[in-house]
């Protein structure tokens, strides 16, 4: 079986999208080879209408263009790209991974989270609250029925919860930023690749090669990538029997794995399943890129939806 996005149709403003026919998601047979293509056209079309710059007046993700955030960011990935290797990864899941360090409501971690700003982030300086409300209305707008997907967009990011002192009190350079495989070469798609150059791991035979420790198509659930609020996140949510479907999981685990969903790298590692699943990952990373904005969302007035989103498909309280 193989989710398709029947009718997509792309529009520009508010008024036309209310007439027209918003995109439904069915179960249907896998389309013949040539089908694909068009398929996959479609998908990247649905809906939202991505704006060319960012709060701040600059392209998205542009990493070379001077602005005051630049070099904090940049500052950020010298730390990340030096100290994650494959054995401070797999510590941090082991360590992680027992979901001992506290117990809480997905809102009240939200509300937790509200104070930190995110050190890697180029296109937002928001609290996060702000940005995971945005995200989750837009795609709430353009896919009205998957429910799922708005619950998705609104916790994506709550592992960042790991830099609160009750919850791991991680610094950003292990919590936030985008991630990576390791264990094999780092590409040259992941930003300011530059970096790599101080990690041991560009210096293990073992570690360096394109395979490195994997081989072809073995899927990402046998990646180690590096660690972060991604990895953190799908635990959480598998750790406490989650009723959401596998795709939202595959969203949460590799939203911020950008050198494969933006810069097509690594592709090699995926299985099957993964390649099915990296259409919503497209579909979901539109909205949480291009949805960084100074738009408030009415945090009141949304919350009881998102409530009644996190009773359908999770226990009341997690432990983190
Ligand atoms: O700066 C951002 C931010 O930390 C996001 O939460 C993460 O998912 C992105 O990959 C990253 O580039
Ligand atoms: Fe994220
Ligand atoms: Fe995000």
């Amino acid at each position: 079986m193989t989710v398709i996005i029947h009718d997509p149709l792309f529009y520009g403003s508010d008024d036309e999208a209310d007439e027209l026919f918003l995109p439904e998601v069915v179960e249907e047979q896998a389309p013949p080879q040539e089908e694909e293509e068009k398929r996959e056209i479609a998908i990247v079309e649905v809906g939202f209408f991505a704006p060319e710059n960012n709060a701040f007046g600059n392209s998205f993700r542009n990493y070379q263009q001077e602005s005051l955030r630049r070099i904090i960011v940049e500052e950020f990935y010298r730390k990340n790209h030096t100290f994650q290797t494959y054995d401070f990864a797999m510590a941090k899941k082991e360590e992680h991974g027992r979901l001992n360090k506290g117990v809480m409501s997905i809102w009240e971690c939200c509300e937790l989270l509200n104070e930190y700003v995110d050190e890697s982030d180029l296109d937002s300086d928001e609290p996060p609250m702000e940005h995971l409300l945005q995200t989750a209305e837009a795609i709430r707008r353009d896919y009205p029925h998957q429910d799922w997907l708005h619950l998705t967009a609104l916790l994506h990011d709550l592992g960042k919860v790991l830099l609160h002192p009750a919850f791991g009190g991680e610094p950003q350079w292990c919590v936030v930023g985008d991630t990576f495989p390791l264990g094999c070469a780092f590409s040259e798609a992941i930003v300011h690749h530059k970096f790599f150059i101080q990690n041991p791991d560009s210096r293990n035979p073992e570690y360096n090669t394109k395979l490195g420790i994997y081989i072809d198509n073995c899927g990402l659930e046998n990646v180690t990538m590096s660690w972060g609020h991604d990895e953190y996140m799908y635990l959480v949510a598998k750790g406490n029997n989650t009723t959401l479907p596998p795709a939202a999981l595959f969203i949460i685990r590799y939203h911020s794995f950008y050198a494969l969903h933006q810069g097509g790298a690594y592709t090699y590692l995926m299985n099957n399943e993964d390649k099915e699943m990296l259409e919503w990952l497209h579909v979901f990373k539109k909205y949480d890129l291009y949805s960084k904005s100074r738009v408030r969302i009415n945090q009141e007035e949304v919350k009881p939806y998102y409530l009644s989103l996190i009773e359908k498909y999770f226990p009341a309280r997690l432990r983190w």
